[in-house]
């Protein structure tokens, strides 16, 4: 399709650790205004392509863009600047520190923050206004879910990565945290890595399906769930 803005272009990305190859000429593009899924069997190496394109691991091979600018090997930091961001499996805050010091962390270097109207609006969307002053690590993971997204907000990411956001999640809390990534995707560019079909049926565009370190195929929901690769190589497993 013509006239799509890409959020990033990741063009054949080979990522190796040691003898292990993670990546094997693996090349995505999103485009503003579409979520992008990924799923695949345990170690078929989504996370390594997601520290890929937010700048936590350096590729051996292959380029990522940015709004058509040259972004390989840039670190975190200068990726958070570009807009291009991630959220963690087992999820990164501060416990130590209060919500509203984490928070003030995250705005640290941020050149483009959020103002204290928009993150007060921002923490009242998310629920976690009446949580300002309580420690990080006494929050309920599904808070300290909302907390890092939050986080990633007041930067003004434009792209979150989002590594199994509904992982350890309760029955009920995956129901609303289905509502707060459809919310939030109206707010910025969203990836979602994650092995529940459901969310990815949900939230899900266009879904990558990744089998051992190659992108096996591509297409919506509908076209993947439909093929007998995946079928075969991914949910009959996961089914198994
Ligand atoms: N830092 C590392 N050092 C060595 N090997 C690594 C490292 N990170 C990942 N790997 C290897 O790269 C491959 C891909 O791993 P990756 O974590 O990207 O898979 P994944 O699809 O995200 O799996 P999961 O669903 O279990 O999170 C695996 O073989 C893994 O063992």
């Amino acid at each position: 399709m013509t006239g799509r803005v890409p959020l990033f272009e990741a063009e054949d990305i080979v990522m190796r650790f040691g003898g292990v190859v993670a990546l094997r000429k693996v090349s995505v593009t999103q485009f503003e205004g579409e979520t992008l899924g990924m799923i695949g069997p345990n170690g078929s190496g989504k996370t390594t392509f997601v520290n890929v394109v937010t700048g936590h691991l350096a590729p051996q091979e292959g380029r990522v863009r940015v709004a058509g600018a040259e972004v390989t090997r840039f670190r975190p930091h200068r990726m958070a600047a570009a807009g291009i961001t991630r959220t963690y499996q087992a999820v990164r805050v501060f416990r130590e520190l209060t919500v509203a010091d984490n928070i003030a962390t995250a705005t640290v270097d941020a050149p483009n923050r959020m103002d204290a109207d928009e993150i007060a609006a921002t923490l009242d969307w998310l629920q976690l206004g009446h949580r300002l002053n309580v420690a990080a690590g006494s929050l309920t993971l599904f808070e300290q879910r909302r907390l890092e997204i939050l986080m990633r907000l007041v930067q003004r990411a434009r792209l979150i990565m989002l590594d199994e956001p509904v992982g350890g999640l309760s029955a009920t809390e995956v129901r609303a945290m289905l509502q707060v990534l459809g919310d939030l995707r109206r707010r910025t560019g969203l990836f979602v890595i994650e092995h529940a079909m459901k969310v990815i049926r949900e939230l899900a565009d266009s879904v990558v399906v990744m089998l051992a370190g190659e992108k096996l195929m591509q297409g919506t929901p509908a076209e993947i769930l439909a093929d007998k690769r995946v079928v075969d190589q991914y949910l009959g497993r996961a089914h198994a």
